[in-house]
């Protein structure tokens, strides 16, 4: 049961000033699946963007770190007591998200060190560890290293004193506890918005170099386990990998973790070839299983729990010319981030969940915050909530229709330029768009869970005739992409209630979202939304027009006005200090939303 001790607990603990949702808060019961334990189980995260402190205003994903850290080790010791595996995997995008993680110098100064108090067995680099050189250095220096070589990064090197080097492992062969032997690598996709201090591999090069041949060539494998920071759906960079192993491996099992979509996925290449995506944010706790694996070590007692599954919908484009049956059976569940979870599937209540180690965790996160006081500023009361993807652009709580009807051409000018002479095109990605705006307090610290990012508003002239044409080109431009897919219902039919939440269907079917949620909704996003302001009366297509951009895509966008990267101005504060993107929403909340929320 979702219990208010939770949000109690939570409050005591983080003290943030914190808004509730309308309908969010429930001690309602919910119904939590029970989950199979098999002879390898696996536990995965990934893009959880510094969100450690929890979801302070959705009681869905209301644990922090430190609950995540107990329940990792309750369900070890669990592991261990069945005598099977368990591994712990993440799939990268540590950075850029919350003001916990990214209002420090350096970046991730708190949730770095939380972080590595995880025992994860395999870790992958996202693409928010390669976007700047600082956050580079310090994953190089500080991140990887923690991990035994299990901070995988096959396809990414990095300038160490101008000299290249791998970033770090290219792979790893391990023999887990219960005798499978492993080998494990871990790719980014091929980004290409990386810092010069870094060099990114295509998967289809890094496949072909002599060290992944070697290795992938090896006969001592029971099973190939791979991180990658790669949408796992209809993905060139997965498809390449998986077939440079089959081209060696007919039917050795692999497992992948996906991540970068931000979507609860499982994907199956065949019969022996299966991924999972956990989502986003410390949103989901992937559960992976697999059962049938060979092994040198007989285990003490066997498996638990219902639940193989079977896959419904292979991955379109594949064919199962590979292996189509196997005598491996799989399960796999997103679980919810929150105390009824955790403590469900560790046999825990309230009062026996949380040990010294995840408290002390909890502590650490409250006592870092506590220095960034910054954070629960009120900045202005949010006059309603927005959501990012649930509603259609063209809906009045799309947070996109918001920002293009309302905010942008409230706020985004340059000095002296917000009147009817200067008529106005405001352009951004929405991928800049990271995470929902909730009617209430508005905070720093919410300010950057919807837009993280310092890219500089930044305008030229153009003539409406091609300024008119900006968006539509740039929709199908080189995609800086971002898509996605509160109340609570009575279900008459199980007893137990249901809040809005995620609602997946995958290959295995429509039971893999542990607890039941009814649809939150998903609309799909285009890459880029405009507002257009001052321009209903334009009928000459030499009339001059400013387009405003961020230093994100001004490059790209300048190439259907003048072509020249030059001809940008920044937007400058009433101070002459540049506006980014991340200032947007908070000067919208200093200027016109009320202050008592
Ligand atoms: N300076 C930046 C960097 C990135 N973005 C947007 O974020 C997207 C990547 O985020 P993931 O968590 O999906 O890796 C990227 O596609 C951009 O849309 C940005 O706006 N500014
Ligand atoms: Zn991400
Ligand atoms: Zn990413």
């Amino acid at each position: 049961m979702l219990g208010g001790s939770v949000n109690h607990e939570l409050m005591r603990r983080h003290d943030l000033g914190k808004r509730i949702q309308p309908g969010a808060l429930t001690t309602l019961p919910q119904q939590i699946k029970d989950i199979h334990w098999g002879q390898l189980n696996i536990l995965s995260t990934t893009d959880t963007h510094g969100w450690l402190a929890g979801h302070l205003l959705d009681e869905n994903y209301s644990s922090d770190w430190g609950d995540f850290a107990d329940f990792v080790r309750k369900m070890k010791a669990k592991a261990d007591m069945l005598g099977v595996d368990l591994l712990l995997v993440d799939s990268g995008d540590l950075h850029d998200g919350t003001g916990f993680g990214d209002a420090t110098e350096p970046n991730g100064k708190f949730t770095l060190p939380l972080f590595k108090q995880i025992p994860y067995d395999l870790l992958s680099i996202g693409n928010h560890e390669l976007y700047t050189t600082e956050i580079a250095n310090n994953t190089y220096h500080n991140f990887a290293p923690n991990w035994g070589g299990r901070y995988i990064t096959s396809n990414v090197d990095i300038f160490d004193n101008g000299v290249q080097k791998p970033f770090s492992q290219r792979y790893a062969y391990y023999e887990t506890k219960f005798g499978i032997r492993i080998m494990s690598f871990a790719f980014i996709f091929n980004f290409t918005g990386n810092s010069n201090a870094t060099v990114v591999t295509p998967v289809g090069d890094a496949v072909q170099q002599s060290w992944f041949q070697q290795q992938v060539q090896r006969t001592d494998v029971d099973l190939f386990l791979i991180a990658g920071h790669i949408t796992l759906r209809d993905s060139p960079e997965w498809n390449l990998i998986y077939s440079a192993i089959r081209q060696h491996h007919s039917s050795t099992p692999i497992q992948i973790f996906g991540g970068h979509r931000h979507v609860r996925d499982a994907v199956a290449w065949d019969a022996t070839a299966m991924g999972t995506a956990a989502g986003r944010y410390c949103e989901t706790v992937g559960w992976s299983t697999i059962d049938g694996l060979p092994t040198n070590v007989t285990r003490a007692k066997s498996p638990m729990g219902q639940g193989s599954i079977s896959i419904t919908k292979p991955m379109s484009g594949y064919n199962f010319t590979q292996p189509s049956k196997s005598n491996l059976t799989y399960s796999r569940q997103y679980l919810d981030f929150n105390r009824p979870t955790f403590e469900k599937h560790t046999q825990s209540t309230d009062q026996t969940f949380n040990t010294s180690y995840g408290l002390g965790i909890t502590k650490n996160i409250t006592d870092s915050r506590d220095t960034l006081p910054e954070l629960t500023e009120l900045l202005g009361c949010a006059p309603d909530s927005y959501y990012l993807s649930r509603f259609p652009t063209s809906d009045p709580r799309s947070l996109l229709n918001y920002l293009t009807t309302t905010v942008f051409p409230s706020v985004v000018y340059a000095q002296g330029r917000n009147t009817f002479d200067y008529p106005r095109i405001i352009m951004t990605n929405t991928g800049g768009f990271r995470y929902d705006l909730l009617k209430g307090r508005f905070t720093i610290d919410n300010a950057y869970q919807v837009n993280p990012y310092q890219n500089l508003w930044q305008y030229m002239t153009a003539p409406w005739g091609v300024a008119k044409d900006v968006l539509m080109n740039m929709q199908t431009d080189r995609v800086y992409k971002r898509q996605a897919s509160d109340d609570t219902q009575f279900n008459s039919t199980t007893g137990l209630y249901e809040t809005a939440g995620y609602v997946t269907e995958d290959d295995f079917g429509s039971d893999g979202d542990n607890t039941v949620h009814f649809d939150q909704g998903s609309a799909n996003t285009p890459h880029y939304v405009a507002a257009n302001v001052s321009t209903s009366n334009i009928t000459d297509d030499s009339t001059l027009v400013d387009v405003y951009v961020t230093s994100f895509f001004a490059a790209a966008a300048a190439k259907y006005l003048t072509g020249n990267t030059t001809d940008w101005i920044n937007v400058t504060n009433s101070t002459g200090g540049g506006f980014a993107s991340f200032d947007t929403l908070p000067a919208m909340a200093k200027l016109f939303w009320s202050k008592d929320c």
